[in-house]
């Protein structure tokens, strides 16, 4: 009998057990015909392990400090790779002949199976850099011989950002030039957490969208606040609300949050993406749903209509150290492990608030400052006459991807505008 195919996944800790949780449920939601597998540590609670072992066809527990393992053995001199090395011990999963990994913190919208049909290296494009994949989402074929590889080969030249994804596009270095059933469209690991410059790619494939990552310091299951795409949150809430808020211990780290705590708010970029339908049923979408992505039904549910409303008071204003566009959490996810968790809680807490409002500040940057330039007396610009572009029509231009290169929008008005806000 040929050996099954599975989808993998990690959590250290709890919170990203809540998140792995969402996930398998999409997973099954999407009906998919695979396994669904997850490796842990003990830095999970009991009851949080119980509901793991519960939703996924089978785990794996990994022990950091099992002496037996030649990468844990390694791992005592090396304590910054420790996640790192947790995520290569999927390829030891050799009862399966193939696997995709799904970072705890993606969740599957749409059935995906198909991607088992990709060989190994298969993983998409990473936002922040492209010629690097994000490893996220990535398609691998388990083997002994490849785990002792990686591990030989993390250990000698280790992570250029400290993470799994320096280590894995390091060793699968060539990824960029292999054959094209290597690189997976953005649709299979779309980043809900960057500020999109190419609006007018997202609205013509946002709703082909089958796999979106939650990547950077925000998470669902934490503290912060929505991101510039609020309506993938709203479906991660969605099945959160549904299948796992319920059946979480009470005593899990308080640091996580209960949903209802999530701040009801949309951002103003994101008014005209319309937004996706889970699973093809509209009446699935709870009300709480629809009122955080701002629509009043589902029938109409083509356009974002909330406006901004002001940040949680409790939410601490920090300065922001962050850089704009935020796509790596390279501090919070190194500082994670299971013996430093509650220290960590604080720190990416208010990382956590930073980074919300370094989006929100770019995100109104991107969509305000052409807007709000001609306003501005001490900016260099033609003042045009009364007949010019209305602030909705000048929005509307810039998320058509069609701004005022030749006038208002002008290079330099743009940079001056931006170091502006950045100042
Ligand atoms: O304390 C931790 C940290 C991470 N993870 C697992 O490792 C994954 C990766 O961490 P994550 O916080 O999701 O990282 P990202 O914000 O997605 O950042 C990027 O950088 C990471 C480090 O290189 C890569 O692992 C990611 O795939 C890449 O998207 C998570 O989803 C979990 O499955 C834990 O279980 N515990
Ligand atoms: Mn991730």
């Amino acid at each position: 009998m040929s050996k099954p195919n599975a989808w993998v996944t990690l959590a250290t800790n709890d919170g990203y057990a809540i998140g792995a949780l969402v996930l398998a449920h999409s997973l099954r939601k999407v009906a998919t015909a695979h396994k669904i597998h997850i490796i842990y540590t003990d830095g999970v609670t009991p009851n949080m392990l119980h509901q793991l072992q519960s939703t996924f066809d089978d785990s794996t527990l990994v022990d950091v400090l099992d002496s037996k393992d030649e990468a844990n053995l390694a791992l005592i001199q090396r304590p910054d790779l420790g996640v790192t090395f947790t995520k290569l011990h999927c390829w030891l999963l050799t009862q399966y002949a193939k696997c995709v990994f799904l970072d705890a913190d993606t969740l599957v919208i749409r059935n995906a199976d198909e991607l088992f049909e990709r060989p190994e290296i298969t993983a998409a494009p990473d936002m922040g850099w492209p010629d690097y994949f994000n490893s996220g989402v990535f398609v691998f074929e388990p083997s002994e011989e490849t785990y002792h590889k990686l591990v030989q080969f993390g250990l000698q030249y280790g992570s250029f950002d400290g993470g799994d994804q320096g280590l894995l596009n390091l060793f699968f270095s060539n990824w960029r030039e292999l054959d094209a059933r290597h690189r997976l469209p953005l649709i299979y690991n779309l980043c809900a957490s960057v500020v999109y410059t190419y609006m007018a790619a997202l609205k013509r494939h946002g709703d082909q969208v089958k796999i979106v990552h939650f990547l950077g310091a925000q998470k669902p299951w934490l503290k912060g606040g929505p991101t510039p795409l609020p309506a993938f949150w709203a479906l991660w809430f969605a099945i959160y609300d549904e299948k796992v808020r319920g059946t979480v211990p009470s005593d899990i780290n308080p640091a996580y949050i209960d949903s209802t705590e999530f701040p009801l708010r949309t951002i103003p970029l994101s008014s005209s993406f319309p937004i996706l339908v889970p699973f093809d049923k509209p009446e699935i979408i709870p009300s709480r749903v629809l009122a955080m992505s701002g629509l009043s039904s589902a029938s109409n549910a083509s356009r974002v209509l909330t406006p901004l409303s002001p940040p949680p008071s409790n939410v601490p204003i920090a300065k922001s150290t962050i850089p704009i566009i935020s796509t790596q959490s390279p501090h919070v996810y190194k500082t994670k492990s299971s013996s430093s968790v509650a220290k960590v809680d604080e720190s990416s807490k208010s990382l956590l608030s930073d980074t919300t409002k370094e989006i929100e500040s770019l995100t109104s940057t991107v969509a305000d400052l052409a807007i709000n330039l001609s306003a501005e007396s001490t900016l260099t610009i033609e003042k045009s006459s009364e007949e010019g572009p209305t602030s909705d029509e000048r929005r509307q231009a810039w998320e058509q991807g069609r701004p005022d290169y030749q006038g208002r929008d002008a290079f330099e008005n743009i940079m001056k505008a931006i170091e502006k806000s950045l100042s």
